[in-house]
C-alpha cells in the first residue's frame, strides 16, 4: 500500500509518467491486439499527466482531502488494468501496480479520515468542505461522504458513521434537488452523486447506525419514511429487521484513550513545573568541549522525559531521508519478522532501518546520541536508526517501546541485547498540525519540531519497566512527518546508565549525585 507514506504518494504523482511508460512497454502486445480498455487508459492518464500542475498538486498533498482525492483518482483510473486483464496478462505489471494506489489504499484512506475525525473531534460537514482545524483544502463530494460513512459503519465506528451519513444524506438531497434524478453512466462500478438509489442506501445505513448508538426513535422514523417507497429494497428490509432485533452497541472509551485524544488536540503541553524539581528544567548537554553544547529541557521527571534541541542539521536530516528512501521504505509492522507479524491500522507508516555503515549521517548521529545521553548508542548496544515516514492521518497508537512478556518471542529474538532501555526520537520535519507524540501517563505531549529530539528511559532507575512511558504518535493532520527512532539496549549499557544511592531516586537525583561527584561545573549550573 502507499496511503501509509506521504512520500510514496508524492512519488506516485511525480513519477506517473514513468509508471505509465513502463506499463505501456509491458503491455504492447495487448494494445496492438486492440484492447480498447488499455488504449482508453493511456489516453486518459497521459492527458491528466500533461495537464497536471505538479507543484500545486504536491502542495494539495499536505491536506488530508488532497491525499484522499489523489488516491481515489488513481484507484478509479487504474481499475481497468486490475480488473480487465487476465491474471497472465497482469502478472507482468503487478510490481508496477504496487506503486499505484489501489483498493486497500482507498479503504485505508477512508479509515484514516475517520481516525482524524475521532481523535481531533472534527465534524464531517466541515471535513467535507475541506476545513480541518481551520486549515483549508479541497472539498469532498456527497458520494465520498457516503462511502466514508459506510466504512465507519463497517469498522463499527457508529457515532462517527452517524455524523458522516447524516451529512451524506443532506448533501445528496441537495444535489438531487438541483440536478434531478441521476442517470447512471458506467464508471467502473463507482457511484456518482445525485442517484436516489444511493440516497436510500445512505439513509438505511444511517438508520442502522442510529440503532447502534441507541437512537431507536430516529431510526424508526427513517424506516417509516423509506418503507412506503420501496418494499422490495434489501437495505430497507435489513433496517426493518434490525429495528426489532439489534440493540445498542456499548461504546466505552477508556480514560487513557480519552486523555490521549485530548493531548493530541492540545498539540503541545508540558507538565506543571511543580510536579518536578523546580530548580531544574533546562540544562546544557556537553559534547567533550564546553562550547560544544546542546540544550536539554526536562519535560517530566518521573518518568524521565526530556527534549534535546537542534540535535541534527537540516542538511543531515535531508541526507537521512534520502539514504532511507534509497534503501526503500516498507509498511511499518507490529512484531516484524515473527509468526504473528501484522500490518494494521494500529500503525500507519512506512519504515526502514538505517545502519551506521549505510549512511555517514546516520553514523555521525549515533555518536552524537551517545554523547548526549551518556549511553552507548553504537551498534554494540543499540538498534540501527529506524527511519519513519507517516501517511494520510498517519499515527502510531498507544504502546510501550520495550518488549513485554506477552511478546515473549520478540524478546527472545533480542536476548543478546536485553530490552529497549531508552528511546531517542528525532523529528526530521516540522508538521503543520497534528503528529505530536503523546505520553498520557506523564500528561505530556510534544509537538514535532524539525531537529529536536525526545528522550526517555523505558525503565525506572531501579530497573522496572516504566508503564508511564506508554506513548503514541498522534495522527498527522496537515503536513508530512518523518522521524528517527534510536532504541538503546539494556545490555551494553548496564554500567553506563547512572544508578542512584537511594531507592526511588529519580533520574535527576541520580544525576545530581553523579555530577557533584566528579565535576563542579554542572552542580553550579543547577543550584
Ligand atoms: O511518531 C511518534 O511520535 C511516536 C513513534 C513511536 O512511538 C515509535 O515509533 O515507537
Ligand atoms: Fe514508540
Amino acid at each position: 500500500d502507499v496511503f501509509t507514506s506521504v512520500t510514496l504518494i508524492k512519488d506516485m504523482v511525480l513519477k506517473e509518467r514513468e509508471i505509465v511508460d513502463r506499463i505501456q512497454e509491458s503491455t504492447q502486445r495487448l494494445v496492438s491486439n486492440g484492447y480498447s480498455q488499455l488504449t482508453r487508459f493511456y489516453h486518459k492518464r497521459l492527458a491528466t499527466i500533461n495537464s497536471r500542475n505538479f507543484s500545486r498538486e504536491i502542495e494539495r498533498l499536505n491536506h488530508p482531502n488532497g491525499i484522499y482525492l489523489i488516491i481515489k483518482e488513481f484507484f478509479e483510473d487504474y481499475i481497468p488494468l486490475r480488473k480487465y486483464l487476465t491474471d497472465y496478462e497482469s502478472a507482468n505489471i503487478e510490481s508496477i501496480l504496487s506503486e499505484v494506489a489501489g483498493e486497500q489504499d482507498m479503504e485505508g484512506a477512508r479509515e484514516s479520515l475517520i481516525r482524524l475525525q475521532e481523535v481531533y473531534n472534527l465534524q464531517p460537514r466541515e471535513m467535507a468542505k475541506g476545513n480541518y482545524l481551520n486549515y483549508k483544502g479541497p472539498e469532498l463530494s456527497a458520494s465520498d461522504v457516503y462511502l466514508i460513512g459506510k466504512t465507519a459503519f463497517t469498522i463499527e465506528k457508529y457515532p462517527q458513521a452517524v455524523q458522516w451519513l447524516t451529512t451524506a444524506v443532506d448533501l445528496m438531497s441537495k444535489d438531487i434537488a438541483i440536478t434531478g434524478p441521476y442517470v447512471e453512466t458506467p464508471s467502473f462500478g463507482m457511484i456518482s452523486t445525485g442517484n436516489t438509489a444511493f440516497l436510500t442506501d445512505a439513509q438505511t445505513y444511517l438508520g442502522r447506525s442510529l440503532l447502534r448508538v441507541g437512537d431507536q426513535e430516529n431510526a424508526r422514523k427513517l424506516y417509516m419514511s423509506l418503507v412506503t417507497d420501496d418494499i422490495e429494497n434489501k437495505n430497507i428490509q435489513t433496517l426493518g429487521y434490525e429495528l426489532k432485533s439489534v440493540g445498542t452497541v456499548e461504546i466505552g472509551q477508556n480514560q487513557v484513550i480519552t486523555k490521549f485524544y485530548n493531548l493530541c488536540q492540545q498539540q503541545s503541553k508540558t507538565s506543571e513545573p511543580t510536579s518536578m524539581d523546580s530548580r531544574l528544567r533546562c540544562r546544557f548537554a556537553y559534547i567533550l568541549l564546553p562550547y560544544y553544547r546542546f540544550h536539554e529541557e526536562i519535560l517530566s521527571n518521573t518518568p524521565y522525559i526530556s527534549m534535546f534541541y537542534d540535535v541534527i542539521t537540516s542538511t543531515d536530516a535531508e541526507r537521512i531521508k534520502k539514504d532511507s528512501s534509497a534503501i526503500g521504505l516498507t509498511r511499518g509492522k507490529i512484531s516484524p519478522g515473527l509468526l504473528n507479524e501484522t500490518t494494521s491500522s494500529f500503525r500507519t507508516s512506512h519504515v526502514t532501518f538505517l545502519s551506521d555503515e549505510k549512511s555517514e549521517a546516520a553514523a555521525f548521529l549515533s555518536r552524537r546520541i551517545s554523547y548526549l545521553t551518556h549511553l552507548d548508542a553504537s551498534k554494540q548496544a543499540a538498534e540501527p536508526h529506524q527511519v519513519v515516514n507517516y501517511g494520510l492521518g498517519g499515527h502510531y497508537a498507544l504502546h510501550l517501546d520495550v518488549f513485554l512478556e506477552e511478546r515473549a518471542e520478540m524478546k527472545a529474538r533480542f536476548e543478546n541485547y536485553g530490552n529497549r532501555m531508552a528511546t531517542f526520537l528525532i523529528y526530521l520535519t516540522d508538521v503543520e498540525r497534528g503528529g505530536s507524540t503523546a505520553f498520557p501517563g506523564a500528561d505530556l505531549v510534544v509537538s514535532p519540531t524539525k531537529g529536536n529530539a525526545v528522550f526517555w528511559y523505558s525503565f525506572t532507575p531501579d530497573g522496572e519497566i516504566d508503564h508511564l512511558t506508554e506513548h503514541a504518535g498522534c495522527p498527522v493532520v496537515i503536513g508530512e512527518k518523518w522521524i528517527i527512532n534510536k532504541w538503546i539496549w539494556t545490555y551494553g549499557n548496564t554500567f553506563t546508565r547512572r544508578c542512584g544511592l537511594k531507592p526511588n531516586a529519580s533520574q535527576l537525583d541520580i544525576e545530581r549525585e553523579m555530577y557533584s561527584g566528579y565535576t563542579g561545573k554542572h552542580k553550579k549550573q543547577r543550584d
